[in-house]
């Protein structure tokens, strides 16, 4: 298919949220082909170009085709006819264009000429949802969390994210990590606040690392690897991940406590558990147990009622934290998706707590920027369950874990992580403990 017409596909089944565009552009260019390496680069690049300025590239589209500012519905847009080819078009990065131009050089010529015509269109005044490039209900919320800041945060959430990795507490110290990457000439640093964290410019290809092969380091966001230190598991402790996914928190928790004590992964999707046994073995840990569960009541999780040292529930959330990553998550979610989210995270931090010892530590995260999953949540349990659970503020549990300046990540005593501030994705993160 004509790169064009291709990324317009992409676009169009992204905008179904069946499955995301990085899965969507793998399984298009699966199996033998003769589509490069760079055309492959340009169509994505065009694609996540599409997602990340929605509002502007819909602005354009309607003005140039003479249908005034009839506002942005992606479910209607993406199947009018030749709204995904415009946009495709006047997104199309120039740096992409020459890749474009060597496969199909009208093509080239027909963005070239789109993008011109655009150019001469003047969105005056420009709102908000264009210069952001955000959708309206999502700015509302941001600008009542940060004020101000929006621009920084909007500006912050497009900018590609960079490459965190984790080193294994097992296999590995930080600072020889550090030099093995230096040494062979990539760009790597400490990151700033977690301690076993290195920081690399995105798209290096790690595979080909010796440090990758033999289990030294991860690849983690350094707002995960913060949420692992503020459970704090230690030698010889029960621990549960409740919403384990593909196991990359369970894995930096695995490596605190050395190996030793028995760690439960749960999540009610047996296929994302599946991965977790080779990676773990990979990372050097044994007494890690995957679980696949029903739902968060799972009858199986009974015997265990009370007698876990440390719970995380990772929820399930809308991910906007992710959007550097996954812009596709804004055009997903609306306020009826945040407001089904937001029930189910309390039913699974209920369910989840009962599993807590006296004396235990329960932390609920997430990897969203709302209030109503994030402190929301957090303080309606805090109400409902005040004569069991205690509050933390998380500068103590996160100073304990040797994660550097507590104080720079700590909001109203949860761990609060803002890519604008802290270079990270967005992570929200409340540690409580159960009564004795
Ligand atoms: C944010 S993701 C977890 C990411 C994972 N902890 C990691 O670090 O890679 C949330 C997970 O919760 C799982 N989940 C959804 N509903 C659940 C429930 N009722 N009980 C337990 N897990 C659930 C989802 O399948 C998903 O894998």
């Amino acid at each position: 298919m004509a790169p064009l017409a291709l990324a317009a596909r992409l676009l169009q089944e992204t905008l179904r949220f069946q499955q995301p565009p990085d899965a969507l552009l793998a399984d298009a260019f699966r199996g033998p082909q003769r589509v490069g390496p760079r055309l492959r680069q340009a169509v994505g690049d065009a694609l996540y170009a599409a997602l990340r300025d929605l509002p502007r590239w819909h602005a354009l589209t309607t003005a140039l085709q003479g249908q005034g500012s009839a506002p942005l519905d992606v479910a209607r847009c993406r199947i009018q006819p030749g709204w995904c080819d415009s946009v495709i078009r006047l997104a199309w990065p120039d740096a992409a264009l020459p890749a474009l131009a060597e496969a199909d050089a009208s093509a080239a010529a027909e963005v070239g000429d789109w993008q011109a015509r655009a150019r001469a269109v003047h969105l005056t005044p420009v709102p908000d949802t264009v210069r952001l490039g955000l959708p309206d209900w999502l700015i509302e919320r941001l600008r009542s969390a940060v004020g101000p800041e929006i621009d920084a945060l909007a500006a912050a959430l497009r900018r590609p994210a960079p490459l965190d990795l984790r080193v294994n507490a097992l296999r590995a110290k930080r600072p020889a990590v550090l030099a093995e990457l230096q040494a062979a000439g990539l760009p790597a640093e400490a990151t700033p606040h977690a301690p076993w964290g290195i920081r690399l410019p995105a798209r290096v290809p790690l595979q080909g690392l010796e440090a990758y092969a033999r289990g030294a380091i991860e690849v983690q966001d350094e707002g995960s690897q913060l949420i692992a230190a503020l459970v704090g598991a230690r030698r010889g402790e029960t621990v549960a991940d409740f919403c384990a996914g593909g196991g990359g928190k369970t894995l930096a928790l695995g490596a605190d406590m050395r190996d030793t004590g028995r760690l439960y992964a749960f999540d009610t999707v047996a296929r994302r558990l599946d991965a977790l046994p080779a990676r773990a073995r990979r990372a050097g840990l044994t007494q890690v147990h995957p679980m696949a569960i029903a739902h968060e009541r799972d009858e199986r999780l009974q015997r265990l009622a009370g007698k876990i040292d440390r719970v995380l529930v990772d929820a399930p959330c809308s991910g906007l934290g992710t959007l550097r990553r996954h812009p596709e998550l804004m055009w997903r979610h609306t306020p009826a998706t945040v407001a089904e989210l937001a029930a189910l995270q309390q039913r699974i931090l209920a369910a989840a707590a009962a599993l807590v010892r006296p004396g235990g530590r329960l932390v609920y995260a997430t990897c969203s920027l709302l209030v109503e999953e994030n402190e929301a949540v957090a303080d309606a349990f805090t109400t409902a369950l005040r004569g069991d659970f205690v509050r933390l503020d998380a500068q103590a549990p996160l100073a304990d874990a040797r994660v550097d300046d507590p104080a720079s990540v700590v909001e109203d005593g949860a761990l609060r992580l803002w890519p604008h501030r802290h270079g990270t994705d967005g992570f929200f993160a409340v540690a409580w403990q159960r009564r004795g």
